[in-house]
């Protein structure tokens, strides 16, 4: 079966689930904290309704571009589908998280700006201190974050510590 996105060649959401699943185990193993991003493109369908979906196609592949080349090389980058987006930073801490992602998010938007895109990015950055059960619950807690943002003002990245349910 295959493990890569056809277009961008990033891991693929069910890649990216099975490597998330490891790293839940790895962190309880070794208790390590880790964290996870749920990326979301704000307003590309306009893209591909204003330029073309071959346009589309290549910010998609830019938007690939920069996650691999800002990110570290132990990052697990995925394009989960459409314009979704998610990035695994094995044993990193919130602070660490936060410097990682803002080398990322300035060479996406310096991407954008430069081949006159109008897209901006909606952001969601789980740090785990308290592991999540599983898989799905890793995943709801990132994507939930994530719709904080695109449902406020879009464009901005939102962070937490997952400490548990208070
Ligand atoms: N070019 C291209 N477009 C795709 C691909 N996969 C999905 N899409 C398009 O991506 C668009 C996603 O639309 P929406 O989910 O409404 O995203 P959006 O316009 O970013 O809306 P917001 O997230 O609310 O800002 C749809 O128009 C899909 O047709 C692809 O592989 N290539």
């Amino acid at each position: 079966m295959a493990s890569t996105d056809n277009l961008t060649g990033l891991s693929n959401s069910r890649s990216f689930y099975l490597d998330l699943g490891n790293e839940i185990l790895r962190s309880i193993r070794y208790k390590h904290v880790f964290s996870l991003s749920y990326i979301d493109i704000d307003n590309f369908k306009s893209i591909n309704d204003s330029i073309g979906h071959l346009k589309g196609d290549e910010l998609l592949i830019s938007v690939a571009r920069c996650l691999i080349s800002s990110l570290r090389k132990t990052d697990i980058i995925a394009r989960l589908g459409g314009d979704e987006f998610a990035v695994i930073f094995p044993e990193t801490s919130q602070e660490e998280v936060k410097s990682a992602f803002a080398k990322a998010s300035e060479e996406l938007k310096y991407r954008m700006r430069k081949n006159k895109w109008q897209v901006s990015f909606s952001v969601g950055i789980v740090t785990f201190e308290t592991l999540p059960m599983d898989i799905k619950e890793a995943m709801k807690i990132a994507d939930e974050l994530m719709y904080s943002v695109k449902n406020n003002k879009k464009n901005d990245v939102a962070f937490k510590v997952w400490q548990g349910k208070a």
